[in-house]
């Protein structure tokens, strides 16, 4: 009782000083704050609810490109942030710049405090040493060690567009490509098969992982907002009905754990003798579950990839430029992570040498940034943005001449560019080459279009939702399978 009524006398005091304090930021903030002279959306000045807003709605970076349409190349979205929209930005300033780390913002991704993922880790040795054992795992070597097992769940893709086809059912491809990539991480990351693509039992972890992604590109824009944790209450809902996305991948751990190290060739196998890895419960707060967790969604990404292109399977895959024409050019289009990848000065840097951007001299402590959307729609570096070009990416071409590649940042670049670039082509490339070898196809449904402020030019693009990786719907697509199937192996299960 005593406490209520020290509550009740406090409150009014507790609200002046909350108005006050709020009162005072916004004054230093539109008045004296160093980066006022940036131009922006005049919200983002006062306060992160302004791309909290847009991510909750999953259309962050369509807003992004049409800000720097109307205030330019350079613009302050949010009080401490800075989106940048050119090559050198890109290239030189940010992400090849030695004194540039990622963004703090990326810390509202772990598991524990002392525990850091390769995506986390801010401190430039630390990732240098994560970096050498991933990369590892998707060296070269590695990968045509474990092709085979890519091959076989490729099959199994194509087995079930067959069985599609055969009862004239519309196939939805997102859907089939995240099944396909999550039992392929399945087996790449614990050797644990997922069999998504058979049996409905694990489907629900893609909608689980949907659902981390979207509250984390949101704490990723404010990152105060983790503190609330909004989404512990869908993991508990998903605990209660079984269907925990966290406990199956304890699940696989444990699974794994139970095997002799080097029994698979997968990724536990290179990080087990360099991780301290307990066998008890408290996995949950080790450094396998952060970097588990952390591959496990990555994957995600893969299901971006649709293309038209026809194509030739076998050796000579990596030599079929306008296969990779079309992928580029699709991944330049459709990015699979299309927000602004937040970067800061290092620690190290001191506040002695200036950070400059394109010619800004950046305060330190600020949040910058390239936002990939809106860098592979600028019209200086690829001429018709909304128009799918492939000839953009290959010599001799017109439109070769007038695209500057340089532009191009669907994997980023430097040293926290993609570790697994290698992997996803060699996966898109088997999908796309055995599915046009094996099927003709039509569209059934549109998928280009979308209710909601969209301009002609967007509204003829197809529409993604931007939730850190980015998520899509479709193409619906009815396969007819062609004359060549009969002699395939894959067809052969049929
Ligand atoms: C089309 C498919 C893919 C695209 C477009 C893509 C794109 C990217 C991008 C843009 C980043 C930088 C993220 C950031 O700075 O916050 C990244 C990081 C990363 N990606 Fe990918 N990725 C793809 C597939 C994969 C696959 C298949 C794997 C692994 C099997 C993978 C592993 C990684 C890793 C480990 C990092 C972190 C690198 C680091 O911080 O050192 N990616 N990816």
């Amino acid at each position: 009782m005593d406490l209520l009524r020290v509550l009740v006398a406090t409150a009014p005091y507790a609200a002046i000083f909350v108005v006050s304090y709020c009162l005072l930021i916004g004054l230093y903030r539109s008045l004296f704050h160093p980066l006022n002279r940036f131009p922006g959306p005049i919200t983002a000045r006062f306060t992160d609810f302004y791309s909290v807003f847009f991510a909750a709605q999953t259309i962050l970076h369509r807003r992004t490109r049409q800000d720097h349409l109307k205030y330019g190349p350079v613009i302050r979205h949010g009080p401490n942030k800075l989106v940048f929209n050119s090559v050198s930005a890109l290239q030189e300033a940010i992400y090849q710049n030695d004194g540039v780390t990622k963004s703090r913002a990326y810390l509202v991704s772990q598991r524990a405090p002392d525990k850091y993922s390769l995506w986390n880790a801010l401190d430039q040795n630390l990732h240098r040493s994560k970096r050498k054992i991933v990369g590892q795992v998707v060296s070269d070597r590695s990968m045509r060690a474990f092709e085979p097992t890519m091959i076989e769940q490729v099959d199994i893709f194509i087995h079930q567009i067959l069985l599609a086809s055969q009862v004239d059912t519309p196939v939805n491809v997102a859907e089939r490509c995240k099944w396909l990539g999550m039992d392929i991480v399945g087996h790449l990351s614990f050797a644990f098969p997922l069999n998504l693509q058979t049996d409905p039992l694990y489907r629900f972890i893609i909608k689980s992982a949907a659902t981390a992604n979207y509250f984390l590109n949101i704490n990723m824009q404010m990152p105060p907002l983790a503190l609330l944790r909004a989404e512990l209450f869908i993991y508990l809902r998903a605990v209660m009905r079984g269907k925990s996305y966290l406990r199956t991948i304890q699940k696989m751990i444990k699974t794994r754990l139970a095997k002799d190290t080097h029994a698979e060739h997968d990724f536990y196998s290179f990080v087990a003798d360099e991780m301290v890895i307990s066998k008890d419960d408290s996995i949950w707060n080790s450094e396998i579950w952060s970097e588990a967790i952390f591959f496990l969604t990555a994957d995600e990404i893969r299901a971006a990839f649709d293309s038209g292109a026809s194509i030739r399977n076998g050796p000579r895959l990596a030599s079929c430029s306008y296969l990779r024409a079309c992928f580029d050019e699709a991944l330049r289009m459709s990015p699979p992570i299309t927000g602004t990848l937040w970067r800061q000065q290092a620690v190290h840097r001191g506040d002695s040498e200036p950070l400059v951007i394109d010619g800004h001299i950046i305060p330190h402590g600020t949040q910058i940034g390239v936002n990939i959307y809106s860098l592979h729609h600028n019209e200086e570096y690829f001429p018709r943005p909304f128009e799918y070009i492939p000839e953009r990416w290959l010599p001799g071409h017109p439109e070769y001449e007038m695209t500057n590649r340089n532009a191009f940042a669907a994997f980023s670049v430097g040293p926290r560019g993609c570790a697994g670039k290698p992997m996803a082509y060699l996966e898109a490339s088997l999908v796309i080459a055995k599915t046009l070898w094996y099927f003709d196809f039509e569209e059934i449904v549109d998928n280009t279009k979308e209710t909601g402020q969209l301009s002609d030019d967007q509204a003829n693009e197809y529409q993604l939702n931007d939730i850190v990786v980015s998520t899509h719907d479709g193409p619906w697509l009815k396969f007819f399978p062609r004359p060549t199937c009969e002699t395939s192996p894959s067809m052969e299960k049929s």
